[in-house]
C-alpha cells in the first residue's frame, strides 16, 4: 500500500484526551486480562472498561497485577489514564466467573455491556467503544438468546445502530482487508453476493476511508469470488453475471475499484504497493492473509455506524484465560485506532 496511507489512520488530528470504553468481553477469556494488562501502560487517554468490577479485581490478582478501580461517571470531566487504575462501568456478572469455563448464566452479561456502550457512544458520552473478544456460541447457547441469532460484534451493533449495512474492515499499519460478507456459512456464500450488497459495502469502505482514513479516492482492490477470478466464466459466473458489472456501475459514480482480481495474486506485494485497500468476497479469503500477515497487531474496525468501534483480531482465547500469557498487542492497536478515528471525526466536524 502507498506509504503516505500507511498509518491506520491521519496521525495529524489529535484529540485533547479521547473517552475510550472497552467492553470486557468474554468473562472467561482473555478480555479481562487484557483490560488488566492495558491499565499498566501508560495512555493518553480515559479508559473506561464496562464489566463486572469484582471480575476485573479477581483477574487482576490472578495474574498478580497491580490494580484499582473507580467508578466511572459521565459527568465528570475527561482525565487521562492513571497507571495501574481503571474507571469502570459495572455490570454485575449472573455467576461467578472462573477463567477458563464457559457458562451460559453471563451471557445476557456480555450482550448488556454492549448495549451500554453502544448507547453511550450515540448518547456522546464517550468518543469510541473497544471490544474485547466475546464468544459467540456461548451467546447462541445461552437461554436467553434465539440459537444462531448472534453472529458476531458487528452484526449486533449494525441491528443495535438501525443500520442497513456496515462493513467489517481489519487492518495492520500496511495492509487493509474489508469484507462483502461476514459471519455467514461458506454455503450461503456465493447467493449473497449481489449487485445490492457489493454496492452498500464498496460505498461505506469508499465513504468511511475518506472522512476517517484521511485519503482522498480509495483505491480499493476487489478480489473475484472463485478460483482464479471464475477462469472467464469456466470456474464460476459470479464474476462476470454479478462483480464486474457493479464495479463497472461504481465506478461510474466516482469510486475506484480494480477488479474482480483473483484473490490468490491480489495479495501479493505488486498489486497491494498501490491500493489503500482490499475488499474479499467472505471472512476466510481475506482474513487468513491479514491474519498471517499481523495477528496480535491488528485492528478491527466496523466502518459505516453512526459511531466509532475497534476491537481486536482475536478471540476468547479460553486456554490462556488467567494465565499472563496473553498478547495484548492487538487490543492496544484498537485503543490507538479508535482514539485516531475519534480524533480524525473531531476534526472532520470542526473543520
Ligand atoms: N473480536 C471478537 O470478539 C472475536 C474475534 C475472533 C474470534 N472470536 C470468538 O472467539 C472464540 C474462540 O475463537 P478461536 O478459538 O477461533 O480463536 P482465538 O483467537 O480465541 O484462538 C486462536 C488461537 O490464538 C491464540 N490467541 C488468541 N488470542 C491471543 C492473544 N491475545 N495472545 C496470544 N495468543 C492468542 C489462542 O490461544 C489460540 O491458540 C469463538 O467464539 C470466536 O467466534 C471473537
Ligand atoms: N471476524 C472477526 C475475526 O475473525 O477476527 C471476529 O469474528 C470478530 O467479529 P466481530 O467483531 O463481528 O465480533
Amino acid at each position: 500500500m502507498t506509504t503516505s496511507n500507511k498509518a491506520l489512520v491521519n496521525k495529524a488530528s489529535v484529540l485533547t484526551i479521547p473517552v475510550l470504553a472497552i467492553t470486557a468481553g468474554e468473562p472467561a477469556g482473555i478480555g479481562p486480562d487484557l483490560c488488566v494488562q492495558i491499565a499498566q501502560q501508560t495512555w493518553n487517554y480515559q479508559i473506561l472498561v464496562i464489566c463486572d468490577k469484582q471480575l476485573l479485581l479477581d483477574r487482576a490478582k490472578q495474574l498478580g497485577l497491580p490494580l484499582t478501580v473507580s467508578d466511572f461517571n459521565e459527568n465528570q470531566p475527561a482525565q487521562a489514564h492513571t497507571v495501574g487504575h481503571l474507571w469502570v462501568k459495572h455490570v454485575p456478572l449472573a455467576e461467578t466467573c472462573i477463567a477458563g469455563t464457559l457458562n451460559t448464566a453471563n451471557s445476557p452479561y456480555v450482550l448488556k455491556t454492549l448495549d451500554i456502550a453502544t448507547q453511550g457512544c450515540l448518547d456522546g458520552h464517550w468518543h469510541a467503544m473497544v471490544t474485547a473478544p466475546l464468544h459467540k456460541g456461548v451467546i447462541n447457547d445461552s437461554a436467553e438468546v434465539k440459537t444462531g441469532s448472534f453472529t458476531g460484534h458487528t452484526e449486533y451493533l449494525r441491528d443495535f445502530c438501525d443500520c442497513e449495512e456496515v462493513v467489517m474492515m481489519l487492518a495492520t499499519e500496511d495492509l487493509r482487508v474489508a469484507l462483502v460478507t461476514t459471519h455467514l456459512p461458506l454455503r450461503e456464500v456465493a447467493d449473497a453476493i449481489t449487485p445490492e450488497l457489493i454496492s452498500r459495502v464498496a460505498r461505506i469502505l469508499d465513504h468511511d476511508l475518506q472522512k476517517f482514513f484521511a485519503i482522498a479516492r480509495p483505491r480499493i482492490l476487489v478480489a473475484g469470488l472463485n478460483p482464479h477470478a471464475g477462469e472467464g466464466g469456466h470456474l464460476g459466473m459470479e464474476e462476470i453475471d454479478v462483480i464486474e458489472p457493479t464495479l463497472k456501475a461504481l465506478n461510474t459514480e466516482g469510486l475506484n475499484l480494480i477488479g474482480p482480481l483473483p484473490a490468490d495474486t491480489l495479495y501479493t506485494p505488486k498489486h497491494l504497493e498501490h491500493a489503500d485497500a482490499t475488499l474479499a468476497m467472505y471472512h476466510d479469503q481475506g482474513l487468513p492473509v491479514l491474519k498471517f500477515h499481523g495477528f496480535g497487531r491488528a485492528a478491527n474496525i466496523t466502518l459505516g455506524l453512526p459511531i466509532i468501534r475497534t476491537s481486536v483480531d482475536h478471540g476468547t482465547a479460553l486456554d490462556l484465560a488467567g494465565l499472563g500469557t496473553a498478547d495484548s498487542g492487538s487490543l492496544e492497536t484498537a485503543l490507538r485506532v479508535a482514539a485516531q478515528m475519534a480524533a480524525a471525526y473531531q476534526t472532520k466536524r470542526t473543520s
